[in-house]
């Protein structure tokens, strides 16, 4: 598991190792961390420039340390100061360092035009703009540098990408876009969150020796090496029952491909056993797809309600098909609630859920459940005891606008994409659900939990009926008695190595990735049960 702090929990931890180590060390390791690093990338290109962006805090001083080190090595060194006090604004000793190993030192604000073409001389370049202390954007001074860079120069980011928040809250498009970042001590949300995942590139942890393995992480990331523990493997005692049975309402006369797609990939992920409840066409379909499936309604211990299913549609075979997807959301059992299945959900949740929506789909639950008509607890569609999670990211609509108490908040896609876990976390407010937020970088958001974020599957997966697959490996694992939070994060992780695999740098279909995730879980339990420990 890739475990990442907070910027407040490192800040303690370095306090706490600080008051036991001489003044100066932590930075001192950091800065050696990084120049190993960046004398590594300028062996494998062949690199011989480097220049230090340097700003006003001590992640400027890490970089003029580590500029020192690599002019020793003998590599031409430079450094631009930033700020625009110039050698005054900067780490003191850290200048001295720089100046004492040979370092050319160009202040910034002097002349920024000849500063520029240092800067674009470069082979490598160090971000040692702003670190945990910035705040998200760049200053003009501090753009006009990161836009001197040369494209082929490869960028190291000190700690993060200056102009990233550090917290991975906010996006932001001013940012300096990393090759790689060397980090310290631990990984910062930033680098897991799909706000700053990107302009993080390859992500490098030096061990500064501050501790902080007793701490709560604020974001994980599973890894392949989770699986093992935590995927549900049947002992000599179990039978089908005991493994966990599946019931799935999906699929209708519209979208009947949703149900063979999600049966079949509960059936892949191992069930031990699995119903499926929906109108003729899917039912005959499932039945030739996955014959392992028993037609009709009784005992499971979790559901999967909602891929592929018409909520509109009024005939008898649907009707009845809805009325077993309200049983299912009514029961106190664990349950994936997916497209269609989402318009069924009207406000706070007390059975353990998983609610898997796209960037769309949550803008309109969202739209919807913080809707001032929301707050009624009847049941109907839209009612809600739940009150709105937060603010911010919604427009008025209708109403007056002027955000009184009747103006009606439109969530967007676009706003979900510029703030995916702050969206995420707003649903999970209003409803108690675990939600998980599907994109390039999967977020599972659990009260009380750290964020799970995933980032497993190649963008061939952006494929109509890949959620659909999602789902049916969730509901597997909630059958099988993992809680919503490991479940959501483990399935997403399965399903995104799954389709890495299948794909292999090419294209992929939703059928496919189905198909392969029973090798994929053997691979990786396998993996598990050869690994060390
Ligand atoms: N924690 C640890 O364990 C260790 C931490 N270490 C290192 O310390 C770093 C944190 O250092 P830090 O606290 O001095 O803050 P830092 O990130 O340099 O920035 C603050 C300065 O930036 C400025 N500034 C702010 N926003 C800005 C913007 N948008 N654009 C431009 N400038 C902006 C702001 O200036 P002001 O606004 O006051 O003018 C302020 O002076 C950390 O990331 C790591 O590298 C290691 O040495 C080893 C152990
Ligand atoms: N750019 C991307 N890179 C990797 N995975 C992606 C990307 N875009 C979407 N995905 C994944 O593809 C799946 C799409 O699911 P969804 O939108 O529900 O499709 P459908 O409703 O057609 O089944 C999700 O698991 C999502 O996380
Ligand atoms: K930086």
């Amino acid at each position: 598991m890739i475990r990442a702090h907070s910027v407040e929990a490192v800040r303690a931890a370095e306090a706490t190792a600080m008051a036991a180590l001489p003044e100066g060390e932590l930075m001192s390791r950091a800065a050696l961390g990084l120049a190993e690093v960046a004398a590594a990338r300028l062996a494998d290109t062949d690199g011989t420039t480097v220049v230090g962006l340097v700003g006003a805090g001590d992640n400027g001083g890490d970089t003029l340390y580590a500029v020192a080190h690599l002019a020793e090595s003998g590599f031409a060194c430079a450094v631009v100061l930033v700020p625009t006090a110039g050698r005054s604004g900067v780490h003191a000793a850290g200048l001295a360092a720089a100046e004492a190993a040979g370092v050319m030192v160009h202040v910034a604000a002097d002349d920024p035009d000849a500063v520029a073409d240092v800067v674009a001389e470069a082979d490598l370049v160090l971000d040692g703009i702003v670190g945990i202390g910035g705040r998200p954007g760049l200053r003009p001074e501090a753009a006009r540098l990161v836009d001197a860079v040369d494209d082929d120069a490869w960028v190291i980011a000190v700690d993060l990408a200056s102009g990233l928040d550090p917290a991975g809250e906010e996006g932001e498009d001013d940012a300096v876009w990393a090759d790689e970042t060397v980090t310290f001590g631990t990984p910062k949300p930033v680098h897991l969150l799909p706000a700053g995942e990107a302009a993080t590139g390859r992500l490098t942890v030096v061990d500064i020796g501050i501790d902080l393995a007793d701490v709560a992480a604020a974001v994980e990331r599973l890894t392949w090496d989770d699986v093992a523990a935590l995927w549900p493997v049947p002992g000599s005692g179990d039978d089908k029952y005991s493994r966990g049975v599946l019931g799935v309402v999906a699929g209708s006369e519209a979208y009947p491909g949703a149900a063979v797609l999600c049966t079949t990939s509960a059936a892949e992920a191992g069930v031990g056993m699995l119903r499926y409840v929906g109108t003729p066409t899917p039912v005959g379909l499932v039945h030739q797809a996955v014959p392992e499936a028993v037609m009709g309604e009784g005992r499971v211990q979790a559901w999967v309600v909602g891929p592929g299913l018409d909520t509109e549609t009024a005939d008898d075979a649907a009707r009845a098909q809805l009325d077993a997807a309200r049983a299912a959301l009514a029961s106190d059992l664990p349950v994936v609630v997916d497209a269609g299945g989402l318009a069924l959900v009207d406000g706070r949740r007390t059975a353990p859920t998983v609610l898997t929506p796209h960037a769309g789909e949550l803008a309109r639950l969202l739209t919807r459940l913080e809707a001032p008509s929301a707050g009624t607890d009847d049941g109907t569609q839209g009612g809600s005891g739940a009150s709105a999670g937060g603010s911010g990211a919604g427009r008025p609509v209708g109403g007056s606008g002027d955000g009184g108490d009747d103006a009606q908040h439109e969530v967007t896609a676009d706003d979900v994409k510029g703030a995916p876990l702050g969206h995420a976390r707003r649903l999970v407010a209003l409803t108690g659900a675990t939600v998980l937020l599907k994109g390039a970088t999967t977020l599972v958001v659990t009260d009380g939990e750290p964020v799970r974020s995933q980032a497993d599957a190649p963008p061939w997966l952006a494929t109509a009926g890949a959620g659909d697959v999602l789902s049916g490996v969730i509901g597997a694992l909630l059958a099988a008695g993992l809680s919503p939070h490991d479940a959501a994060s483990l399935g997403a992780l399965v399903h995104g190595v799954t389709a890495d695999r299948v794909s292999g740098g090419g294209p992929l279909r939703a059928l496919a990735v189905a198909h392969g995730i029973r090798p994929t879980v053997r691979d990786l339990l396998a993996r598990g049960r050869s690994a060390p420990g």
